[in-house]
């Protein structure tokens, strides 16, 4: 069954189409434009976040253009969120006590129109994630971003992760994240080898990265927090989605040219990420649609 509270106003059978040519060219272009606009504007990024992301999801949100602020104890996250430009929630290494600061924060960032990201991390795994996650999602996240196993669970089908790790092809769950998107009222992200990116109606796809990505630990839970900023900054949230994993998949393949390894591959990521520039973002975009229609 679907972890996704019934809704009477969200469509249950959407109608999915690949995004149209002439509204990639505008998706590319306004996902440019979110690269700008978070060096100009340095959105701040609360973070709600697991203990295994938050140095990198830190210092990722720095080296693009964020500012982050780690803050989940319920005595102050509803609080921070009434200061914050985005809210992440992420269900990583949760405990009673967390998932009551990531419900005071969603709440607040709600009540204000400001946007919250959800990663639901192995929420396939335990009853104690999945009733987080359902529980979370009747605060209506703007996106959800997890990987293909998750996007699977969420969608009401087990067994597609291990653990943290997605053991299901990005690629092959678009009709399910579009399902889910339109259900759930939100932008899904699915990412993977192809990174995906639906609001139920339109759908952009993100190629190319590194294929050493999956062994930097967090590295998805950084880009939900991207993901976040992104959003804050951008009011196309489909466009915005697709800029931030954008962003990562040209900074890291850019970083995989001189990278021995893993752990090189995770510190020239931040260098690549900082140097970045908003063409290069719009370019990715632009070309992932052309190679996905040919
Ligand atoms: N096989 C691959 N080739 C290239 N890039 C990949 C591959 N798999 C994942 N990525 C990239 O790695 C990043 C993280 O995506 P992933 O799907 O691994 O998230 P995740 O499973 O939630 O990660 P984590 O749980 O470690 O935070 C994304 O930017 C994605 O594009
Ligand atoms: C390894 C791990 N365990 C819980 S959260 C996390 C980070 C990647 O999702
Ligand atoms: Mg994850």
């Amino acid at each position: 069954m679907s972890a996704v509270p019934s809704s009477s106003d969200a469509p249950r059978t959407p109608a999915v189409t690949t995004t149209s040519s002439l509204d990639v060219t505008d998706a590319a272009a306004a996902a440019g434009h979110v690269v700008e606009q978070l060096r100009a504007r340095r959105p701040l990024v609360q973070c709600i976040t697991n203990y295994v992301s938050m140095d990198l999801a830190a210092n990722l949100l720095n080296a693009a253009g964020a500012s982050p602020a780690m803050v989940h104890h319920p005595q102050e996250a509803g609080e921070f969120a009434g200061l914050a430009d985005a809210v992440v929630a992420n269900i990583g290494t949760p405990s009673p006590d967390w998932a009551d600061g990531i419900v005071a924060a969603t709440t607040v960032a709600v009540e204000r129109g400001v946007p919250w990201v959800l990663d639901p991390v192995a929420v396939g795994a335990t009853s104690y994630r999945r009733d987080l996650a359902g529980r979370l999602l009747t605060n209506r996240p703007t996106v959800i971003r997890g990987n293909a196993g998750e996007v699977l669970a969420l969608a009401g089908v087990a067994g597609a992760s291990r653990g943290v790790d997605s053991a299901a092809d990005s690629s092959a769950v678009g009709d399910q994240a579009a399902a889910l998107a339109a259900e759930a009222g939100c932008v899904v992200a699915v990412t993977g080898a192809r990174d995906l990116v639906t609001d139920g109606r339109r759908q952009l796809t993100i190629d190319g990265g590194d294929r050493r990505a999956p062994m930097i630990t967090a590295l998805g839970c950084s880009a939900t927090a991207l993901v976040a900023a992104c959003c804050a900054v951008g009011e196309d949230r489909l466009a915005a989605t697709a800029a931030a994993l954008a962003m990562i998949t040209v900074a890291i393949e850019r970083a995989g040219r001189d990278a021995a390894g893993p752990g090189s591959l995770r510190w020239r990521l931040l260098d690549e990420l900082a140097d970045l520039s908003a063409d290069q973002v719009g370019s990715r975009i632009e070309e992932s649609h052309r190679d996905d229609q040919s």
